[in-house]
Protein backbone atom coordinates (compact mmCIF):
# COMPACT_ATOMS: atom_id res chain seq x y z
CA UNK A 1 0.00 0.00 0.00
CA UNK A 2 1.49 3.38 -0.92
CA UNK A 3 2.58 5.66 1.92
CA UNK A 4 -0.10 8.34 2.28
CA UNK A 5 1.12 11.65 0.91
CA UNK A 6 2.08 14.30 3.43
CA UNK A 7 -0.25 16.56 1.51
CA UNK A 8 -3.20 14.47 2.73
CA UNK A 9 -2.60 15.87 6.22
CA UNK A 10 -2.24 19.46 5.11
CA UNK A 11 -5.14 21.89 5.36
CA UNK A 12 -5.65 23.79 2.08
CA UNK A 13 -3.74 27.08 1.67
CA UNK A 14 -6.71 29.22 2.70
CA UNK A 15 -7.04 27.29 6.01
CA UNK A 16 -3.42 26.52 6.94
CA UNK A 17 -1.20 28.29 9.47
CA UNK A 18 2.46 27.21 9.66
CA UNK A 19 4.14 27.11 13.07
CA UNK A 20 7.75 26.08 12.60
CA UNK A 21 10.53 25.16 14.98
CA UNK A 22 13.97 26.68 14.27
CA UNK A 23 16.99 24.56 15.33
CA UNK A 24 17.05 21.16 13.69
CA UNK A 25 14.00 22.00 11.58
CA UNK A 26 14.47 25.21 9.57
CA UNK A 27 18.24 25.15 10.07
CA UNK A 28 20.70 22.30 10.56
CA UNK A 29 22.06 21.59 14.00
CA UNK A 30 25.48 23.22 14.48
CA UNK A 31 28.26 22.70 17.04
CA UNK A 32 27.18 25.77 19.05
CA UNK A 33 24.01 27.92 19.26
CA UNK A 34 25.87 30.86 17.65
CA UNK A 35 27.27 28.90 14.71
CA UNK A 36 24.02 27.91 12.97
CA UNK A 37 23.77 29.14 9.41
CA UNK A 38 20.62 30.08 7.55
CA UNK A 39 20.78 28.38 4.14
CA UNK A 40 20.55 30.62 1.08
CA UNK A 41 16.96 30.80 -0.10
CA UNK A 42 15.32 29.92 3.21
CA UNK A 43 14.13 33.48 3.89
CA UNK A 44 12.67 33.76 0.39
CA UNK A 45 10.91 30.42 0.81
CA UNK A 46 9.39 31.47 4.13
CA UNK A 47 8.30 34.85 2.80
CA UNK A 48 6.67 33.24 -0.24
CA UNK A 49 4.92 30.64 1.94
CA UNK A 50 3.77 33.38 4.28
CA UNK A 51 2.24 35.14 1.28
CA UNK A 52 0.44 31.97 0.15
CA UNK A 53 -1.12 31.39 3.57
CA UNK A 54 -2.26 34.93 4.26
CA UNK A 55 0.66 35.77 6.59
CA UNK A 56 -0.13 32.89 8.95
CA UNK A 57 3.48 31.80 9.49
CA UNK A 58 5.23 31.76 12.85
CA UNK A 59 8.50 30.49 14.26
CA UNK A 60 8.14 28.74 17.62
CA UNK A 61 11.55 28.30 19.20
CA UNK A 62 13.31 27.56 22.44
CA UNK A 63 15.54 30.53 21.62
CA UNK A 64 14.74 34.08 22.69
CA UNK A 65 12.85 36.13 20.10
CA UNK A 66 15.81 38.44 19.42
CA UNK A 67 17.85 35.47 18.19
CA UNK A 68 15.13 34.49 15.73
CA UNK A 69 15.05 38.13 14.57
CA UNK A 70 18.82 37.96 14.10
CA UNK A 71 18.76 34.79 11.99
CA UNK A 72 15.48 35.44 10.14
CA UNK A 73 14.98 39.22 10.10
CA UNK A 74 11.47 40.37 9.07
CA UNK A 75 10.58 36.85 7.97
CA UNK A 76 7.88 35.13 10.09
CA UNK A 77 4.72 37.12 10.86
CA UNK A 78 4.80 36.02 14.52
CA UNK A 79 7.45 34.57 16.82
CA UNK A 80 7.14 32.60 20.05
CA UNK A 81 10.46 32.39 21.89
CA UNK A 82 11.79 30.55 24.94
CA UNK A 83 9.31 27.71 24.29
CA UNK A 84 6.38 30.14 24.46
CA UNK A 85 7.39 32.28 27.45
CA UNK A 86 7.60 35.25 25.06
CA UNK A 87 5.17 35.78 22.18
CA UNK A 88 5.13 38.51 19.54
CA UNK A 89 1.90 38.16 17.61
CA UNK A 90 2.70 40.46 14.70
CA UNK A 91 5.64 42.28 13.08
CA UNK A 92 6.73 45.20 15.25
CA UNK A 93 4.19 44.24 17.93
CA UNK A 94 4.85 44.19 21.65
CA UNK A 95 6.38 41.06 23.14
CA UNK A 96 4.07 39.45 25.69
CA UNK A 97 6.00 37.71 28.46
CA UNK A 98 4.58 35.19 30.90
CA UNK A 99 5.14 36.10 34.55
CA UNK A 100 7.37 33.40 35.99
CA UNK A 101 9.54 32.87 39.04
CA UNK A 102 13.13 34.04 38.46
CA UNK A 103 15.82 31.42 38.22
CA UNK A 104 17.47 31.39 41.67
CA UNK A 105 20.83 33.19 41.49
CA UNK A 106 22.70 30.39 43.32
CA UNK A 107 21.60 27.97 40.58
CA UNK A 108 23.31 30.05 37.92
CA UNK A 109 26.66 29.91 39.71
CA UNK A 110 26.14 26.23 40.47
CA UNK A 111 25.47 25.47 36.80
CA UNK A 112 28.63 27.33 35.79
CA UNK A 113 30.50 25.10 38.25
CA UNK A 114 28.84 21.98 36.85
CA UNK A 115 29.80 22.96 33.28
CA UNK A 116 33.37 23.83 34.22
CA UNK A 117 33.82 20.36 35.71
CA UNK A 118 33.31 18.92 32.21
CA UNK A 119 35.57 20.82 29.76
CA UNK A 120 33.59 21.52 26.59
CA UNK A 121 30.27 21.84 28.42
CA UNK A 122 28.77 25.32 28.66
CA UNK A 123 25.89 27.31 30.09
CA UNK A 124 23.50 29.32 27.90
CA UNK A 125 21.58 31.88 29.93
CA UNK A 126 17.96 32.74 29.19
CA UNK A 127 15.72 35.26 30.93
CA UNK A 128 13.66 32.56 32.64
CA UNK A 129 16.03 29.62 32.71
CA UNK A 130 19.26 28.24 31.38
CA UNK A 131 20.63 25.49 29.18
CA UNK A 132 23.51 23.16 30.00
CA UNK A 133 25.03 22.23 26.63
CA UNK A 134 27.20 19.11 26.33
CA UNK A 135 27.48 18.68 22.52
CA UNK A 136 31.27 19.06 22.77
CA UNK A 137 31.47 16.47 25.55
CA UNK A 138 28.68 13.94 24.91
CA UNK A 139 30.03 11.40 27.38
CA UNK A 140 29.29 13.87 30.20
CA UNK A 141 25.58 14.19 29.38
CA UNK A 142 24.22 11.83 32.03
CA UNK A 143 26.50 13.13 34.78
CA UNK A 144 25.51 16.72 33.98
CA UNK A 145 21.84 15.78 34.07
CA UNK A 146 22.22 14.09 37.45
CA UNK A 147 23.92 17.21 38.88
CA UNK A 148 21.24 19.48 37.44
CA UNK A 149 18.43 17.28 38.83
CA UNK A 150 20.06 17.39 42.27
CA UNK A 151 20.38 21.16 42.06
CA UNK A 152 16.78 21.97 41.16
CA UNK A 153 15.42 19.64 43.83
CA UNK A 154 16.85 21.85 46.58
CA UNK A 155 16.32 25.33 48.01
CA UNK A 156 14.51 28.33 46.62
CA UNK A 157 12.95 27.46 43.28
CA UNK A 158 12.52 23.75 43.97
CA UNK A 159 9.19 22.50 42.64
CA UNK A 160 8.95 25.40 40.18
CA UNK A 161 11.39 24.25 37.50
CA UNK A 162 12.08 21.02 35.64
CA UNK A 163 14.74 19.62 33.33
CA UNK A 164 13.73 19.64 29.69
CA UNK A 165 15.66 17.22 27.50
CA UNK A 166 16.99 18.87 24.35
CA UNK A 167 19.52 17.95 21.68
CA UNK A 168 22.81 17.41 23.52
CA UNK A 169 21.55 19.80 26.17
CA UNK A 170 19.50 19.93 29.36
CA UNK A 171 17.35 22.99 29.89
CA UNK A 172 16.26 24.18 33.35
CA UNK A 173 12.84 25.50 32.47
CA UNK A 174 9.99 26.96 34.54
CA UNK A 175 7.04 24.62 35.04
CA UNK A 176 3.94 25.28 32.95
CA UNK A 177 5.82 26.51 29.90
CA UNK A 178 5.44 24.55 26.68
CA UNK A 179 5.20 24.91 22.93
CA UNK A 180 1.63 23.62 23.26
CA UNK A 181 0.75 26.83 25.12
CA UNK A 182 2.63 28.81 22.47
CA UNK A 183 0.51 27.25 19.73
CA UNK A 184 -2.67 28.03 21.64
CA UNK A 185 -1.60 31.66 22.19
CA UNK A 186 -0.57 32.24 18.58
CA UNK A 187 -3.73 30.69 17.16
CA UNK A 188 -5.94 33.13 19.07
CA UNK A 189 -5.07 36.19 17.00
CA UNK A 190 -5.24 37.20 13.35
CA UNK A 191 -4.11 36.04 10.86
CA UNK A 192 -3.84 32.65 12.63
CA UNK A 193 -7.29 32.48 14.20
CA UNK A 194 -9.80 30.53 12.13
CA UNK A 195 -7.01 28.53 10.48
CA UNK A 196 -5.67 25.06 11.24
CA UNK A 197 -2.14 24.90 12.68
CA UNK A 198 0.57 22.85 10.99
CA UNK A 199 3.43 22.44 13.49
CA UNK A 200 6.79 21.06 12.36
CA UNK A 201 9.68 20.27 14.69
CA UNK A 202 12.43 17.84 15.50
CA UNK A 203 12.84 17.75 19.26
CA UNK A 204 11.09 16.60 22.44
CA UNK A 205 9.61 20.08 23.08
CA UNK A 206 8.17 20.03 19.58
CA UNK A 207 5.98 17.08 20.53
CA UNK A 208 4.11 19.57 22.74
CA UNK A 209 3.72 21.86 19.73
CA UNK A 210 2.42 19.02 17.57
CA UNK A 211 -0.02 18.02 20.32
CA UNK A 212 -1.19 21.64 20.51
CA UNK A 213 -1.74 21.77 16.75
CA UNK A 214 -3.66 18.49 16.74
CA UNK A 215 -5.83 19.60 19.67
CA UNK A 216 -6.93 22.55 17.54
CA UNK A 217 -7.81 20.32 14.58
CA UNK A 218 -4.51 20.84 12.78
CA UNK A 219 -1.61 18.51 12.24
CA UNK A 220 2.08 18.07 12.92
CA UNK A 221 5.18 16.68 11.30
CA UNK A 222 8.36 15.54 12.97
CA UNK A 223 11.90 15.26 11.74
CA UNK A 224 13.12 12.52 11.18
CA UNK A 225 9.82 10.59 11.17
CA UNK A 226 8.23 12.65 8.39
CA UNK A 227 11.30 14.25 6.79
CA UNK A 228 14.74 12.66 7.10
CA UNK A 229 16.47 15.95 7.90
CA UNK A 230 16.05 19.76 7.76
CA UNK A 231 17.26 19.82 4.17
CA UNK A 232 14.40 17.55 3.05
CA UNK A 233 11.96 19.64 5.06
CA UNK A 234 13.23 22.89 3.50
CA UNK A 235 12.89 21.35 0.02
CA UNK A 236 9.26 20.50 0.81
CA UNK A 237 8.58 24.00 2.10
CA UNK A 238 10.09 25.41 -1.06
CA UNK A 239 7.72 23.34 -3.20
CA UNK A 240 4.75 24.46 -1.10
CA UNK A 241 5.85 28.08 -1.38
CA UNK A 242 5.45 27.90 -5.16
CA UNK A 243 1.69 27.51 -4.76
CA UNK A 244 -0.14 30.39 -6.38
CA UNK A 245 -1.74 32.69 -3.80
CA UNK A 246 -5.48 31.97 -3.79
CA UNK A 247 -5.04 28.40 -5.10
CA UNK A 248 -7.39 25.77 -3.68
CA UNK A 249 -4.68 23.18 -3.18
CA UNK A 250 -0.94 22.96 -2.63
CA UNK A 251 1.52 22.71 -5.46
CA UNK A 252 3.61 19.55 -5.08
O1 LIG B 1 13.15 25.16 19.71
P1 LIG B 1 14.35 25.27 18.83
O2 LIG B 1 14.28 26.42 17.87
O3 LIG B 1 14.68 23.98 18.15
O4 LIG B 1 15.57 25.60 19.83
C1 LIG B 1 16.02 24.57 20.72
C2 LIG B 1 17.35 24.97 21.31
O5 LIG B 1 18.23 25.21 20.21
C3 LIG B 1 19.55 25.61 20.50
O6 LIG B 1 20.31 24.50 20.93
C4 LIG B 1 20.33 23.43 19.98
O7 LIG B 1 20.85 23.90 18.73
C5 LIG B 1 22.26 24.30 18.75
C6 LIG B 1 22.59 24.83 17.36
O8 LIG B 1 22.34 23.86 16.38
C7 LIG B 1 23.11 23.10 19.15
O9 LIG B 1 24.48 23.49 19.19
C8 LIG B 1 22.66 22.58 20.52
O10 LIG B 1 23.36 21.39 20.83
C9 LIG B 1 21.15 22.26 20.50
O11 LIG B 1 20.69 21.89 21.81
C10 LIG B 1 19.59 26.76 21.49
O12 LIG B 1 20.89 26.95 21.95
C11 LIG B 1 18.64 26.57 22.67
O13 LIG B 1 18.55 27.78 23.40
C12 LIG B 1 17.25 26.23 22.16
O14 LIG B 1 16.37 26.01 23.27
Amino acid sequence: MPHPSRFDRLPPPARAAFLLDFDGTLVDIAPTPESVTVPPGLRDTLLALRHVCGDALAVVSGRPIDQIDHFLPDTPFAVAGEHGIAVRHRPGGAIERATLPPLPEPWIAACERIASAFPGARVERKKAGLVLHFRAVPEAGEAIRAEAERLIAEGEGSGQFHIQAAKMAWEIKPDGVSKENAVRALMQTAPFSGRLPVFVGDDVTDEDGIRGAEALGGTGFRIPADFPDPDAFRAWLQRLSRTAPGADSWQD
